[in-house]
């Protein structure tokens, strides 16, 4: 018998291994690996969707197994390097390995399910309202806009006694996008004799012969432009069917996203010395095809982006791809004109702003082998391309690279795998980067080439620090010293431009009673609701419940109940208030929630259609505007405020990075930080740009305290409804754990999670951090799938590798 392994839609513990079907006859010739499937799962039947890993032929089995009920895809959705990369990934993360499977997919291609109600068996059914549900059909959708929900116990009554039966369907979410096309079908000297045979009052159908007459269709040609140009209707473009004066067709088409204008074409730049140097080293082991990660350590604007696009050129011409991976959406709008602007349509975008159509016809394309770059963020790390020469990743410092949520990865890492597998050249590129890559860089695991000079020789900006404690204390204001004002001022009247940012990592704006102290919090998990003023609700961020903003404290009745810590929208009214002239540009999550937004903001102010550019941390990044002259950071040091042992490094980067905005071109640039803590290393070497210099302070204490890049840290997070409970199960596991283990890996804790209670269940965490320990990975895999079943079927246990909060 023909057998299929087979991955299966459950995400639980259990249901997290391959499960043998049988492949039926009918399928035999067509179910291949990385296919999607239709089986049966489980006692009730139920059609659930899966993933094929492996076929095996005649294989000889004593247990009857379940059929493959049909094929979703007729070819395969996932190559092998893909399928064997999904069970590292899960391995090495502790997650479902179907959740890695439908990560690497787009989202459509996820499975959808509906779950209807049919009638089984009428005579015994004694009940009007029910039997009113089933007056003209025998299958209803099991919904509430279909099915009242007092009727549910009687419901559950004739499902007992088999009168009532559910049925499960797999809808397939993925749709492609057809358009119609048409050719003529007679010659020019045709259609001439019909023009001349056409009734004189026949205006409309004599232009359209003439049309076609003039127009020659060697290739299929779009209907609606037919239509659009002679202003056709549907109607006379079918009775010209008819005619047979054309044939017409359905093709598939791609939805392509667009950008708020059209993109200028460029041509490669001649290397500065510096450049030349790191492209030469680049271009070596391209050449070489010797798998080689690369640390590009280049200072802002010292030019690592024509750095990449002339390695991308390389990679082309040797016939192979290119993934370029960049951080967030908000970097991405600049940085894809950049490419495309270099490769045109030899590009495809794989990022969040784009609509689930779009987002599944670019991967589309890329499966295909129909591109040979393709841009994107995070997940775009599982682009299905073959022949991949070169990988880069912009930015590699940036947490956003590591998803901490089911399924849980870091892009760097599955990088690094893939460029092995192709002996592939890696990227990775900052001008703060981490501390992990540099010390790697350090001990020659990556080589590391470095870019001191800004691009243009122009000097890099002059920062000057401000300490906020003694503006307030001389009457000053809280959210502008009086020397940003000055220099705001003085670049408005230059007509240069300033971008401010607002530090708003770490920084809850939440609401509190002046005078009780009371702060609205959310009644499921242990933490303060945040304020949108764009939908009046103060929500949860753990959980979305949400509430009406309060305008009387419900403890005390205080009318003085106020949101705590300033916003953007704040920020802008003030600045417009002492700048009434000045054009303001905001950008936050208010303002880019719409798509497109962000690129069109920054299109406007690209083409100076405003003076400001106010905006969170998302304006910090990988932005190039060469009329730029000064950056605000207006609070430098809530970052430092986190409970995390990264705090320095993330303040650190943050405050390089926008300094970097300013004077990139011809003009020089200055900074001002405002700050509460003039005297920290992380703000003062963020003055002068001096990343050596931060690393080797921050690694010291690094050390010292045994954190990464010294220790690697794994955090195992525990939930429960029960307090109690969930303390008791977690010192059980600690014991476990030390008899499993290395000694040398360090255990700390249990501890109540830093949010003690989330969706209503405790929290507990135990940390781990070791250099090496070889029986770790398989213990905590072990754990993980197991705990239900030998511990406490309600405990839950997530384990996540060097997490970003700790
Ligand atoms: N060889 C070159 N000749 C002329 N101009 C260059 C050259 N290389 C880069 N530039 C220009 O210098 C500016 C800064 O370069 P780029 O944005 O690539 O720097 P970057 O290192 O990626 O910066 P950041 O890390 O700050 O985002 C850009 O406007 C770019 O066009
Ligand atoms: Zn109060
Ligand atoms: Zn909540």
């Amino acid at each position: 018998m023909d057998v299929a392994k087979i991955i299966v839609d459950v995400s639980t513990r259990q249901t997290n291994k391959p499960w043998t079907y049988q492949i039926p006859e009918n399928l035999q010739s067509i179910v291949q690996p990385g296919m999607r499937v239709q089986v049966p799962f489980g006692n009730g039947g139920r059609q659930i969707q899966g993933f094929v890993l492996e076929v095996v032929k005649g294989e000889t089995t004593t247990k009857p197994l379940k059929p493959i009920t049909n094929v979703l895809d007729l070819e395969p959705v996932l190559n092998q390097e893909l399928l064997q990369l999904s069970a590292r990934i899960a391995e090495h993360n502790f997650n479902f390995q179907i959740n890695v499977l439908q990560a690497m997919l787009p989202n459509v291609m996820k499975a959808k399910y509906q779950k209807t109600l049919i009638l089984l068996n009428p005579n015994l059914i004694d009940d009007n309202n029910i039997n009113d549900l089933f007056i003209d059909r025998d299958e209803i959708p099991f919904e509430l806009d279909f099915i009242p929900i007092e009727l549910m116990s009687k419901i559950k009554h004739y499902q007992a006694i088999k009168a009532l039966g559910f049925k499960y369907y797999l809808k397939n979410k993925a749709k492609i996008k057809k358009v119609k096309k048409y050719k003529n079908k007679l010659s020019s000297d045709q259609y001439d004799e019909i023009r001349r045979n056409l009734n004189k009052n026949a205006k409309k159908q004599a232009r359209f012969v003439t049309a076609l007459m003039e127009n020659p269709t060697p290739d299929w040609q779009l209907v609606s432009s037919l239509q659009h140009s002679y202003k056709l209707t549907a109607q006379d473009i079918n009775q010209a069917v008819t005619n047979g004066w054309i044939s017409m067709t359905e093709m598939e088409t791609y939805r392509t996203p667009t950008l708020s204008s059209t993109i200028q074409k460029t041509k490669p730049l001649v290397l500065n010395e510096e450049q030349s140097v790191a492209f030469d080293a680049i271009n070596s082991a391209l050449n070489q095809q010797i798998s080689t990660t690369f640390l590009l350590e280049g200072v802002t604007g010292s030019g690592k982006t024509e750095i990449y696009l002339q390695a991308i050129a390389r990679t082309i011409e040797a016939g192979k791809t290119a993934l370029f991976l960049v951080p967030e959406i908000t970097l991405t709008p600049q940085m894809v004109r950049r490419v495309k602007g270099r490769f045109g349509d030899d590009v495809a975008l794989l990022h969040s702003a784009l609509s689930d159509g779009e987002r599944y016809d670019e991967w589309r394309r890329i499966q295909r082998q129909e591109v040979h770059v393709v841009v994107g963020v995070r997940s775009a790390i599982f682009a299905p391309l073959e022949q991949i020469g070169l990988i880069i990743m912009d930015e590699e410092h940036e947490s956003s690279y590591k998803q901490d949520d089911n399924p849980r990865y870091h892009a760097r890492d599955i990088a690094s795998w893939r460029a092995n597998r192709h002996q592939a050249v890696l990227i990775l590129g900052s001008a703060t980067p981490s501390l992990e890559s540099r010390a790697r860089a350090q001990k020659h695991v990556y080589q590391l080439l470095e870019l001191k000079k800004r691009a243009l020789a122009n000097p890099l900006p002059t920062a000057q620090i401000i300490d906020m404690s003694e503006v307030i204390k001389s009457g000053g204001d809280e959210v502008f010293s009086p020397q940003l004002l000055d220099q705001i001022e003085e670049r408005l009247e230059k007509k240069q431009q300033i971008i401010l940012m607002l530090n708003r990592r770490g920084y809850a704006n939440f609401m509190m009673c002046r005078d009780c102290g009371y702060v609205p919090m959310c009644p499921n998990c242990d933490l303060a609701l945040t304020m949108h003023k764009d939908t009046y609700r103060m929500e949860c961020h753990v959980c979305g419940a949400t509430q009406p903003i309060p305008h009387k404290c419900p403890v005390c009745g205080s009318t003085r109940i106020r949101p705590f810590g300033t916003g953007t929208q704040k920020v802008e009214e003030q600045l417009q208030d002492k700048f009434p002239q000045a054009r303001i540009i905001r950008m936050d999550n208010d303002t880019t929630r719409k798509k497109g937004a962000t690129d069109r903001l920054l299109e406007q102010f690209g083409q100076q259609k405003a003076d400001i550019l106010i905006g969170t941390q998302m304006i910090a990044k990988g932005l190039d505007f060469p009329n730029v002259t000064l950056v605000g950071v207006l609070n430098a040091d809530t970052t430092l405020k986190i409970p995390d042992y990264r705090a320095s490094e993330r303040t650190f980067q943050l405050i390089t990075q926008v300094a970097g905005r300013a004077g990139r071109a011809d003009k020089v640039g200055n900074v001002v930080i405002q700050t509460f803590n003039p005297q920290h290393y992380a703000i003062k070497l963020a003055q002068n740009q001096d990343y050596e210099a931060f690393y080797q302070q921050e690694m010291s204490l690094r050390k010292t305290w045994h954190y990464s890049p010294y220790y690697y840290a794994i955090q195992i997070k525990l939930t429960h409804p029960n307090e109690q409970d969930v303390a008791k199960i977690a010192y059980k596991i600690v014991n476990w754990l030390r008899e499993q283990i290395m000694p040398s890996t360090m255990i700390f804790g249990p501890a109540p999670g830093s949010i003690r209670r989330v969706k209503n269940r405790y929290v507990y965490q135990i940390s781990l951090r070791f250099k090496y320990d070889d029986k770790l990975e398989q213990a905590l895999n072990l754990l993980v799938n197991d705990a239900q079943k030998i511990i406490d079927k309600n405990i839950q246990i997530s384990i996540n590798r060097d997490p970003i909060n700790l």
